[in-house]
């Protein structure tokens, strides 16, 4: 089953056309990165799923259903994307993460019980109930990207989008990032779609990549048939080693 589907999708910024006839399709219940080097379109493709932008061709469909044809909220209630890391807000852990209530809020904006329900499962899922009282500014990294990915989880969508999860996190923070990934798809069944640059992290916590090159998508598919179509060397100008251990495989990327 496909969750999201970009259908013949052309965008362009200005005169020039930057994404054309763009159709790739995420797999529903699969963890999938999009991968590719700056400036190609990944934050493009992410702001096109999330509605922010209107393709001049082609449409975007979430659950079957074109994202234009959704009200915001209703768009919301299906997929939750977060944005690339910016300055944090001053405010608290538990106060952003209620932020992720706001599609099912009524025009007072205030919490009934089911609300406070998913806010309280969010902030235990992600890990962060102990920072729950602490200002965002005050957190380390990894622990203020646990807090934006429970306000992704308090939406309560069946997709979440990510968009650099693990940008400015140490190693454990980025295996920890990406561990939370992997729970939230295998116990929960959430579809993960995330931008990100570290390829060694996305070749061992995807299903599934796809692989853009100034905005076409070169090659999609899972992890070993990307691998073997050389779609990854092709796009970075790198050569891959695989090296198998008893933690799992990991991958050695060099300059081809
Ligand atoms: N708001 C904008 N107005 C004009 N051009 C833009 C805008 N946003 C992005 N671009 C251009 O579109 C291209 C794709 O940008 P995008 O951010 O989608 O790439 P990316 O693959 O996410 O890059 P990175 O890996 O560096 O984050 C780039 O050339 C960028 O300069």
């Amino acid at each position: 089953m496909t969750a999201v589907e970009i259908q013949g999708v052309s965008f362009s910024y200005g005169k020039m056309p930057f994404i054309e006839d763009l159709s790739a399709s995420f797999a529903a219940g699969a963890v999938t990165s999009i991968v590719g080097p700056n400036g190609c379109g990944k934050s493009t493709l992410v702001k096109l799923i999330d509605g922010l932008y209107r393709p001049q061709a082609g449409r975007v469909l979430i659950g079957g259903r074109p994202t234009l044809a959704m009200r915001g909220k209703e768009r919301a209630r299906k997929v939750a994307v977060l944005a690339q890391a910016s300055r944090p807000p001053a405010m608290t852990v538990e106060a952003l993460v209620a932020c992720g209530r706001y599609p099912y809020q009524c025009h007072e904006g205030c919490l009934g019980p089911e609300d406070k329900e998913h806010v309280e499962s969010a902030l235990a899922l992600a890990g962060v109930e102990r920072f729950r009282n602490h200002d965002l500014r005050h957190l380390s990294g990894g622990e203020r990207q646990r807090a934006f990915i429970a306000m992704t989880l308090a939406q309560d969508t069946g997709i979440i989008v990510l968009d650099e999860p693990t940008t400015y996190l140490d190693i454990r923070a980025c295996h920890e990032t990406m561990q939370l990934v992997r729970r939230l798809n295998a116990e929960m069944g959430k579809t993960i779609i995330m931008v990100i640059h570290d390829l060694d992290l996305a070749l061992r916590y995807s299903d599934n990549l796809m692989v853009m090159e100034r905005g076409i998508c070169s090659h999609a598919g899972t992890v070993d048939e990307v691998l073997e179509s050389g779609a990854i060397e092709h796009a970075f100008g790198v050569s891959i080693h695989a090296v198998g251990s008893s933690f799992g495989r990991s991958y050695s990327l060099f300059p081809a």
